[in-house]
């Protein structure tokens, strides 16, 4: 049965961030998720995590001015030394919260510019090579067109292939199943494909990004996949719910017990 992640983000809005913690928790979620913690100091955020008993499975890696649109800057050569910064801001994260997966988001930039690829490249073994000793493996995740133009890295195939050339152990694929479907489509046979280099998966209904309970995609069919081919990993619920978070919840109702 999948371990599901609350992503603090996208739910429990209805409570300040550091009160979602225990929302999650009383919701039946083990662990949790989110985008950016840089708001609040570690020690706030590990402490929540013990009180409620929560797991850290994820969180993203600073990127830049994110109300001015930007996206990260792994894929942009005149933002290496912010990169090599926000690698020094996120450590204090993980170490005081425990967590083991880092998302390094790529940044707007042209994939067919050799400069943005190469910089890309560069910043993904710098990244892994940051976070190895620290046990911690970085995330890299491909995003749909439609919600993040201009996104460096649009394409499940190219993220499996760097991933591949590269061969750094602890940088693998964030595989968001909502992005999957809109770029591609066919995510039973990619998730048979990618598993081997999976180190994160989130979900969502597509095309609305709301819970995972109707609409393109058959989750139920898809968590049992997920079981079949042996994925021990987290499944961040990354959506926005239709209405009250706690409306939303009847698609976890069912793995609820079962969610260690
Ligand atoms: O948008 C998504 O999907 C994510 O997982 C975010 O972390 C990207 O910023
Ligand atoms: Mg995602």
């Amino acid at each position: 049965m999948p371990r599901f992640a609350a992503n603090l983000s996208f739910l429990f809005t209805e409570v300040p961030f550091l009160d979602r913690f225990e929302a999650a928790a009383v919701a039946g979620f083990r662990a949790v998720e989110f985008l950016f913690p840089y708001d609040h100091a570690p020690e706030d955020i590990a402490d929540r995590l013990r009180r409620y008993d929560l797991t850290l499975a994820l969180f993203n890696l600073p990127p830049g001015d994110w109300t001015a649109g930007e996206r990260g800057f792994a894929a942009r050569p005149d933002k290496f030394e912010e990169l090599q910064r926000s690698l020094h801001t996120a450590l204090p994260y993980a170490l005081a919260t425990g967590a083991k997966r880092v998302h390094l988001l790529a940044g707007l930039a042209d994939r067919h510019d050799g400069a943005a690829a190469l910089a890309f490249r560069r910043s993904l073994a710098v990244a892994a090579h940051f976070f190895a000793p620290h046990g911690i493996d970085v995330m890299i995740e491909p995003l749909n067109r439609r919600d993040v133009p201009g996104y460096f890295l649009d394409d499940f195939g190219v993220a499996r292939d760097l991933i591949r050339e590269l061969g750094i152990p602890n940088l693998k694929l964030q595989f968001d199943i909502y992005h999957c479907q809109i770029l591609h489509g066919d995510v039973v046979m990619r998730l048979r494909e990618l598993m081997p280099i999976i180190g994160h998966i989130q979900i969502a209904s597509v095309p609305s990004r709301q819970e995972p309970d109707r609409e393109e995609l058959n989750y139920p069919f898809l968590f049992s996949e997920l079981d079949r081919l042996g994925y021990a990993g987290f499944v961040g619920a990354e959506y926005r719910p239709r209405a009250a978070t706690t409306d939303g919840l009847g698609w976890f109702a069912s793995y609820r017990a079962g969610n260690t």
